[in-house]
């Protein structure tokens, strides 16, 4: 298992350089103001297959690109910076403008996103909106690791609440984790596959009630279950 997943990191490293499209760090750092306005930007969708993912991952990939033609499931996109939501949402609830326009955040980006191709987390979420549930079809990299060839607590607990994120958004709009429990049952390989399926249990009021297992690919390994509350922004609060 290690052996693999060192030949997985020397064949990573190889590519690192060849990425397309991979912006050059310095290039790659966009000033704050620019994440909080409303300016158009072009922004690299990193929710999309690359080299680095392994063959379960472009299959599952695959086989959930094939549900969305329908229209019942959608490919959420992802990018480094906030886009995912509109930032308008947030706006009120956060930003100290002295904050947003200085040094601290001019290199700000998305926690999950801040690895280079296949080092961190690989990921894909899809929303199913009419059953309130999403699919996120995740790939742990080998900088996740915490004990010797398995993912850090962190890392799951870390995609847990981006697939929780998302799922609560389909009701919830601008949402924050207010609450997470997850009962760690077997521990994931570095670099294998896990599926997490997401749904809203309850909504009341401002609270999204979610829960979700997580699972490898042919399923019969359950590794996590979690259950997570969220919170619907009230936009006449502030957070400070
Ligand atoms: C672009 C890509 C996006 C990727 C997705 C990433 C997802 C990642 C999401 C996060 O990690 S967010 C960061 C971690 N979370 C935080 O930092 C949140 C910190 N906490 C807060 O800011 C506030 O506590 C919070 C916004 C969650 C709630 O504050 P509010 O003032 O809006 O709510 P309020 O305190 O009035 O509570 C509303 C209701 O929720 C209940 N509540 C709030 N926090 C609770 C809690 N922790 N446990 C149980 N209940 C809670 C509260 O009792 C109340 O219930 P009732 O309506 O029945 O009275």
């Amino acid at each position: 298992m290690l052996r693999s997943c060192t030949a997985g990191l020397r064949s990573l490293w190889a590519l690192r350089g060849r990425r397309e499209g991979a912006p050059r760090l310095s290039a790659d750092l966009q000033p704050a103001r620019r994440l909080f306005s409303t300016e158009k930007a072009v922004h690299k969708d990193w929710a999309l297959p690359n080299p680095s993912w392994s063959k379960d991952l472009k299959l599952l990939f695959d086989q959930f690109m094939k549900k969305c033609e329908d229209g019942s499931w959608e490919r959420l996109p992802s990018c480094k910076h906030t886009c995912t939501y509109k930032s308008e949402d947030f706006k009120t609830y956060f930003l100290d403008p002295q904050l947003v326009e200085g040094e601290g955040l001019s290199q700000a980006q998305l926690f999950t996103r801040g690895f280079e191709d296949g080092l961190g987390f690989e990921y894909v979420i899809f929303n199913n909106n009419d059953e309130k549930r999403t699919v996120c079809l995740f790939q742990g990299g080998p900088y996740l690791q915490g004990i010797p060839g398995f993912l850090h607590g962190g890392a799951i607990a870390t995609m847990i609440d981006v697939a929780f994120g998302s799922c609560a958004a389909i009701s919830g709009g601008a949402v924050m984790t207010a609450n997470l429990n997850i009962n760690f049952k077997r521990p994931v390989p570095l670099c294998s596959v896990v599926v997490i399926h997401s749904q809203l249990d309850k909504l009341e009021g401002r609270k999204l009630f979610v829960s979700c297992n997580v699972r490898s690919v042919d399923e019969k390994t359950l590794y996590s279950e979690a259950t997570g509350l969220f919170i619907k922004l009230d936009p006449k609060k502030s957070s400070t």
